[in-house]
């Protein structure tokens, strides 16, 4: 079956088992889609690929899609249908509530047509760009070190919850093809890019057409409660509350009342427009690590730069609150901080009052801080190894390495050391680029892409910080320069 047949087969059996669009519990479902009254699948090429988009122009608030809990796919539905596997299970109670959907994922999957699920499963995305997927050339080209150290643990702590698995699954007998650890990373990866919050189990659900939503950034009004619908341990607080006008802030959540998984309008939207979801708050390498994307523009997204470490050690803020704002201002933790750890030792207790309220100390302190800022960043940029300019160049390289290789000229892709290194972490010619890459290396294109992106965003932050604290430097001179000679002036 090609992909537009496994999707119009996954709409008709949903239609069947009841999930629709349609805000009324009583309206009859069409019985070839469950979709049409409120959402149409469409492809969104550069906002997510293939995603949900408004069929009418939809309300703020407006109820878009509703699936009956019998539809969700999650531990218990799978292991309370499935006696032997849950057997098995139990004999390994160490293994985590992950660890263990994932398993119930691939069990299903190697049912084959048997599993109730098969529309479902048969239309779930071959590969992903998750982090676990990494390889250690394609983390590398992370340049920062706090990046590749994540992506490190993210391979291995796949690796390991795999090597725990594996041995409930070769109990089982399930097929040599079902134990690879390439099996598991894409179990693995569904769940962690797929899973909704449900308030009965802290994996999280699979929930048929409902994942089918792409991703928008929460901003402000979500930021510091991330406003969560994944499954995620970290960020599984559910945002569930109706304002006064009776209009839900959530986009969605499971609703005991209907017993289903319901999704909301955010805001209006026009006909044909792409209906997005607010899965929680990430930053760019947040987002890689869970869904294996990255925003052009992320409101969430934070930088961190290695600080003097008395700043860490000047206020009981904690580490990962002092960063950098994707504007390139300092976030309000960390302008504190420097705040305080620019004051004299002496005199800190005194002002730390001030200093917590987000009040500025003094001219003198101030401008000390953004001049302390703009040497630490240019000395961070000059010790990345390579510009934003390389890497603006690099990026369009390897576009046109994706989607014009007969446009490139030999020795342009040659000289580049980084690409030297992609042709021989996948053991390619150095010609190879001239024709059409094979799929796997074409993969780790993709995934070096993200990467060079993820380092470039990285790097324009800092750029922004510079310009920022220089911005901040030149109006706070001004100022002190004009109380100056005022107090010249009152003294003569
Ligand atoms: C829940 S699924 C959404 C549906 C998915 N596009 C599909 O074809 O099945 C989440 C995945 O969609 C992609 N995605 C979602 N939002 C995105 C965005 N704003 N930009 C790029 N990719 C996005 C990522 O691959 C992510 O892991």
């Amino acid at each position: 079956m090609d992909e537009s047949s496994e999707l119009e087969a996954l709409l008709r059996w949903a239609a069947m088992i009841g999930i629709s669009d349609s805000p009324s519990t009583l309206a009859p479902a069409s019985r070839t889609s469950c979709l049409g009254h409120s959402l149409v699948v469409s492809s969104f090429p550069i906002a997510g690929g293939r995603g949900l988009a408004a069929v009418r122009d939809l309300r703020k608030g407006e109820m878009v899609l509703r699936v009956p809990r019998s539809a969700l796919l999650t531990r218990k539905s799978v292991m309370g249908t499935d006696e032997k596997l849950s057997n098995y299970i139990n004999k390994y109670p160490h293994l985590c509530s992950t660890q263990i959907l994932t398993l119930c994922l691939l069990v299903e999957v190697s049912k084959g047509r048997k599993s109730w699920w098969y529309p479902y499963l048969v239309q779930l995305p071959r590969n992903y760009d998750t982090l676990e997927n990494f390889t250690h050339f394609e983390i590398q080209a992370f340049q920062v070190e706090d990046a590749k150290w994540v992506s490190e643990k993210a391979v291995s702590k796949a690796r390991s919850e795999w090597k725990e698995a594996v041995l409930v699954m070769q109990e089982m007998g399930l097929k040599s093809q079902f134990l690879s650890f390439r099996s598991w990373l894409w179990a693995s990866a569904t769940i962690s890019s797929r899973t909704l919050h449900v308030p009965w189990d802290n994996a999280g659900c699979l929930c048929p057409v409902g994942d089918l939503f792409n991703y928008a950034a929460p901003k402000e009004e979500y930021s510091s409660d991330a406003a969560s619908l994944s499954g995620h341990n970290d960020t599984t607080e559910m945002l569930d509350v109706k304002q006064p006008d009776g209009l839900r802030l959530t986009d969605g959540g499971y609703e005991d009342e209907t017993t289903s998984y319901c999704f909301y309008a955010k805001r209006s939207y026009r006909k044909g427009e792409q209906v997005l979801l607010r899965y929680g708050t990430y930053t760019n390498l947040e987002l890689l690590q869970h869904y294996g994307f990255l925003l052009d523009v992320n409101p969430n997204d934070k930088v961190f730069i290695p600080l003097d470490a008395d700043i860490y050690t000047a206020t009981s803020w904690p580490k990962d609150s002092l960063y950098i704002q994707p504007d390139g201002s300092p976030s309000f933790a960390l302008l504190c901080a420097m705040r305080l750890w620019a004051t004299p030792a002496n005199h800190r207790k005194a002002v730390r009052h001030m200093v917590y309220t987000g009040s500025l100390l003094s001219i003198e302190n101030e401008l000390f801080i953004m001049k302390w800022l703009v040497k630490q960043c240019q000395h961070f940029l000059r010790l990345m190894p390579t510009t934003i300019e390389e890497d603006n160049l690099l990026l369009a390289l390897i576009n046109r390495m994706l989607d014009q290789p007969s446009t490139l000229d030999g020795d342009e892709i040659q000289s580049h050391k980084e690409l030297n290194g992609f042709f021989q972490a996948n053991c390619l010619a150095g010609s190879a680029f001239k024709s059409q890459l094979p799929a796997k290396a074409k993969r780790s294109l993709e995934r070096l892409k993200l990467s060079i992106g993820w380092r470039l965003g990285y790097k324009t932050i800092i750029l922004h910080c510079i310009s920022y604290c220089k911005r901040m430097s030149e109006g706070l001179s001004c100022q002190y320069d004009s109380a100056v000679s005022e107090n010249r002036s009152n003294m003569r």
